[in-house]
């Protein structure tokens, strides 16, 4: 039993601790006393110290300092620190924060905790700046190599996501080899991943094959492959192929290489114009299906496939290559293959899902009473493009009842039958299907083996898995083309 002053006696304690808790919460003291028990603690351990500073012994930049600066200013314990500079940063809602002179902010890596001064002095005419990273000397020889080489990638991204990103294309020009065929102007194409109207689980989807690839650098050199990802993205004029292409260079914060075809000279011009693009890019050449289809062109089969080959093999990383086209109906299967292609991606025609997308985009509408009627229509298997209903949306975008009817009217005019148009061969819940008819999982049979979406060289069977997806699509059962043919 305990006696009978125990519990009022423990009530009071526990009260006590309350208010003490409150208090210290309320007030500065509990951060003052982090602060002096840090500095106690300091007192137990030997440190050893490294400069950064802000020029080498030639008087030229050192690196290492402009990369420790922008490591700093992304700590979020920096906020911590007793002065920070805040500065505008580059897009107009940016705010960078920099340590002020003499300031110290902390940071832990695998378990160890080191910091950062930034050590300013002035000889009168001169100001120098260094960098003082202080570590334990017991954590030194287990982290300074690995914590320098996170800097380096995490400074390496951030500028990445920081810089301009440019649109370069191959002009015309007498001196073929002379270097500076590539043209260059800021990108600005508007199109981002949000307003691409497409299957949301298709989108999600390469989204994430594309994260992936920004972090897989290790695993690619482990490899011994060139760190590199190439899509085909095929289906009808106006359905976003061109859109989308540029969304992801956006996403990925490359520049675009526009490759036209109809301006190289011959093969070898070609890799000329390869080995003068830089990493992290992406290459697009548009309308491939055309451009092989044509009679004579200066670039043969071999110059292209090349082309797709020295990506790989020869020239620089961290590329994204893509390839559109309408059908991939009659190309060449060896352009086809995995390993030059990676990722199918169908835009097929608009559906009801991607009409509702883009009415929200376009027209700010949610929803709509109009909404079942147009669904029918789709599912009568009407249809237009996503670049003609968004002209039609734009035209009547003062009154969205107006631009629906519109759109139903321009529907129940199409000649879109199902499979009447190029490349048409759309599910009614909205996801595609590739050309032979085969869904992407590789429950048509063709794509086995996380394969490229099939395709197939004898024409009734295509007819027959034509008309078996079309049974399938029916029953509703969901089908998607992105396929990653090759591991990540
Ligand atoms: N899926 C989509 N989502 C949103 N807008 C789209 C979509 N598809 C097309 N558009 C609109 O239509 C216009 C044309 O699209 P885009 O150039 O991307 O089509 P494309 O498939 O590349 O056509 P083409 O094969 O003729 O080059 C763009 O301005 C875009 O705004
Ligand atoms: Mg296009």
């Amino acid at each position: 039993m305990l006696p009978s002053n125990t519990v009022p006696l423990l009530l009071v304690v526990t009260g006590v601790f309350v208010i003490l808790r409150l208090f210290l919460r309320g007030t500065s003291l509990s951060y003052l006393l982090k602060k002096w028990w840090r500095s106690i603690d300091d007192r137990f351990h030997v440190f050893q110290f490294y400069k950064v500073p802000e020029f080498n012994h030639s008087f030229q930049d050192n690196q290492l300092f402009r990369k420790v600066s922008t490591y700093l200013s992304s700590l979020a314990s920096i906020e911590d620190s007793d002065f920070a500079n805040l500065f505008a940063g580059r897009k107009s809602n940016d705010i960078v924060l920099q340590l002020d002179p003499n300031q110290t902010v902390n940071d832990t890596f695998l378990g160890a905790r080191v910091s950062w001064k930034n050590e300013t002095s002035s000889d009168g005419t001169n100001i120098s700046r260094t960098f003082v990273l202080k570590i334990r000397k017991k954590d030194k020889r287990r982290i300074i190599r690995p914590y320098l080489q996170h800097i380096h990638s995490v400074t390496d991204e951030i500028e990445q996501r920081r810089k301009e990103v440019k649109l370069y294309t191959n002009a015309e020009t007498e001196h073929r080899n002379g270097g500076g065929r590539w043209k260059s102007v800021p990108f600005t194409h508007p199109s981002t991943l949000d307003t691409v109207a497409m299957d949301s689980d298709l989108k999600n989807k390469v989204k994430s094959d594309l994260e992936s690839f920004l972090k897989s650098k290790q695993y690619y050199h482990r490899l011994g492959r060139v760190w590199k990802r190439s899509y085909l993205m095929y289906g009808p004029s106006g359905t976003g192929k061109s859109s989308f292409v540029a969304a992801m260079a956006k996403f990925l914060c490359y520049d675009v290489y526009d490759v036209d075809l109809s301006k190289v000279f011959d093969d070898s011009d070609l890799k000329m114009l390869l080995l003068q693009t830089t990493d992290r890019s992406v290459i697009v050449i548009e309308d491939l299906d055309r451009f092989l289809g044509e009679k004579s062109t200066a670039v043969s089969l071999s110059g292209v496939l090349n082309f797709m080959d020295g990506i790989f093999s020869c020239c620089g990383e961290e590329r994204v290559m893509v390839f559109t086209m309408t059908s991939k109906e009659h190309i060449d299967p060896a352009i086809l293959r995995p390993g030059r292609i990676d990722v199918h991606i169908h835009f097929p025609l608009c559906d009801f899902p991607a009409f509702k997308t883009l009415a929200n985009n376009y027209l700010g509408v949610k929803d709509h009473k109009l909404f079942p009627q147009m669904e029918e229509i789709f599912q009568g298997g009407a249809t237009l493009s996503q670049a003609e209903i968004g002209e039609i949306m734009i035209a009547n975008r003062s009154s969205p009842s107006r631009a629906l009817k519109s759109v139903i009217n321009a529907l129940q005019t199409s000649p879109g039958k199902k499979g009447q148009r190029l490349g048409r061969s759309t599910s009614g819940n909205g996801r595609s299907v590739d050309e032979a008819g085969n869904s992407g999982d590789g429950g048509g049979g063709g794509g086995g083996g996380g394969g490229v979406i099939c395709r197939e060289s004898v024409h009734t069977v295509r007819e027959f898995r034509k008309l078996y997806s079309l049974l399938r699509m029916k029953s509703n059962k969901k089908s998607g083309p992105f396929d990653l043919s090759s591991p990540k």
